[in-house]
């Protein structure tokens, strides 16, 4: 028989009765997009009117989230604001053994409807290694909610994603489920949704900048918060060139996704697309096909990845002839001057490249690299950013100015010049213009730095950016003389 403190720990919701969590919720709050399907592609989002650069088409709350464990000890568990203060709430029940924090009462309320409430009394859940069972586990009791087994009308490529031939998943499942005595049924759906989790969930990133000293900002890196499942975004197609960017944290709000416009103009009916991560302005074609195929499932037939040029902007030669026209990888004949490369010496001087890179003389790097690539490749962009910052560390503030410049130069020529990467670009020779007391230039650059922060909404996700412009204009108009 079982004891009463048994009984007690082990009676959660999920016997109870699930409970009706908002079944009529919306988590949308701007919504311009349409699902179509197709064969091919099953289905997609299309364009309810025209758009164009920077038009906000989608706003969305998650259907599920699950904060990264590494996260839980300063970010609030349900909406994965940052806590920065001592006044954090805990978890109303008192004996609670799982390490979450909220930012306040309603926060806690909300994280227990959605998923805390089942996973209270289990602390043996509360490890790194089922963190992805677990969070299957709270899509299939939110699914229940709204009356349905597996996450709603999400694809699972359950064919291709073969989670039952993997043991070690199954262990975990076999575990969630003598917990919470799961039938049969119960275990299929919670599979199906692992499944749909992979090949549907947002990671959600917070963008952070990051001083290089004490007084200025030259980079910025973004920490991985957790994941989430969003049921419009998730039917976004993938690109390697695509249409649209998603952004996290508009509106101070972490977990909000945003899904904007990067290429306009987007005629109504057209298909908005956005990136699952491979770039064809950043990764190699075979890169982004073995991605694609192994996490997402599908052959890219997209307009960058069909034909047979090798087109990654790390590898956009410059004919050594006529020195004007682009070749790609292997192309046998400039079509300019009508001659034929000679692919050996690009070759035998990207391996120089890399020799140079090893001994981190990247001044010869650079000089290299403008010999054989375009002045707007990746990779020289790249050296002129690595260049701004070994500059900027020795305190030489016009050398790094020089480069930043360059380097901001070619983000925009790849990214477009509204980008959030030439947006990062434009932050560090904001900070670069201003600390090397280049006056003109710096009100200029800093000026020009906010207006793109706020087309791409990011003055909202990185206040403390703008904050930071704000300072350095007022300093130059001010104090500078
Ligand atoms: C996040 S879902 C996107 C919506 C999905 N098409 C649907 O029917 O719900 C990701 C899955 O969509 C399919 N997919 C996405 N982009 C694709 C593309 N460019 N070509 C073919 N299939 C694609 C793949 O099956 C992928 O695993």
């Amino acid at each position: 028989m079982l004891q009463v403190d048994t009984l007690h720990k082990r009676l959660t919701p999920a016997h109870i009765g699930l409970s009706t969590w908002l079944p009529n919720q919306s988590f949308t709050t701007i919504c311009q997009v349409t699902i179509k399907d197709s064969l091919t592609e099953g289905k997609y989002q299309v364009a309810n009117k025209p758009f164009r650069q920077g038009d906000i088409v989608l706003k969305e709350e998650p259907f599920i989230r699950q904060l990264n464990k590494s996260q839980r000890k300063d970010h609030c568990y349900f909406c994965f604001r940052s806590l920065t203060t001592k006044s954090v709430v805990k978890c109303r029940v008192k004996t609670c053994k799982w390490e979450v924090i909220y930012c306040d009462r309603v926060c806690e309320g909300r994280g227990w409807l959605v998923g805390h409430a089942w996973l209270c009394r289990f602390p043996e859940l509360d490890v790194s290694d089922m963190q992805e069972v677990v969070f299957g586990f709270i899509g299939f009791v939110t699914s229940r909610c709204r009356g349905q087994n597996i996450l709603p009308g999400l694809v699972s490529n359950m064919e291709s994603n073969n989670i039952i031939q993997d043991m070690r998943t199954m262990e975990k499942i076999d575990k969630i489920a003598s917990l919470f005595y799961l039938s049969e049924d119960t275990i299929d759906s919670l599979i199906c949704i692992l499944s749909q989790i992979r090949c549907n969930s947002f990671a959600i990133k917070q963008a952070a900048s990051v001083a290089v000293d004490s007084s200025y900002v030259v980079s910025r890196e973004s920490i991985h918060l957790g994941q989430a499942v969003y049921l419009t975004a998730s039917r976004f197609n993938h690109d390697c060139d695509p249409t649209a960017l998603v952004i996290f944290g508009s509106d101070g709000n972490p977990c909000q996704l945003q899904v904007q416009v990067t290429k306009g103009a987007i005629v109504k009916g057209q298909s908005v697309t956005i990136s699952y991560g491979p770039l064809a302005t950043k990764h190699a074609k075979e890169e982004r096909k073995k991605k694609l195929k192994e996490d997402y499932f599908f052959n890219c037939q997209c307009s960058s990845c069909v034909g047979n040029r090798e087109e990654s902007p790390n590898s956009i030669y410059k004919c050594q002839i006529c020195k004007v026209s682009r070749l790609y990888r292997q192309q046998d004949k400039c079509r300019n001057c009508d001659q034929k490369p000679y692919w050996a010496y690009f070759l035998k001087t990207e391996a120089e490249i890399e020799m140079y890179k090893q001994q981190q003389d990247y001044l010869k790097v650079l000089q290299l690299q403008e010999n054989i690539y375009h002045d707007n490749a990746l990779s020289v962009g790249e050296t002129c950013d690595k260049l701004a910052q070994i500059y900027c560390v020795s305190g030489q503030m016009r050398l790094a100015a020089k480069y930043s410049k360059r380097s901001l130069e070619v983000a925009k020529a790849i990214y477009g010049k509204i980008s959030v990467e030439a947006a990062e670009e434009m932050m560090k020779l904001s900070t670069l213009l201003f600390n090397s007391m280049q006056k003109a230039e710096a009100i200029k650059q800093i000026n020009e730095t906010m207006i793109v922060y706020k087309i791409l909404g990011l003055s909202k996700s990185s206040p403390e950016d703008i904050e930071e412009l704000g300072d350095m204009k007022n300093h130059l108009i001010y104090i500078v003389r």
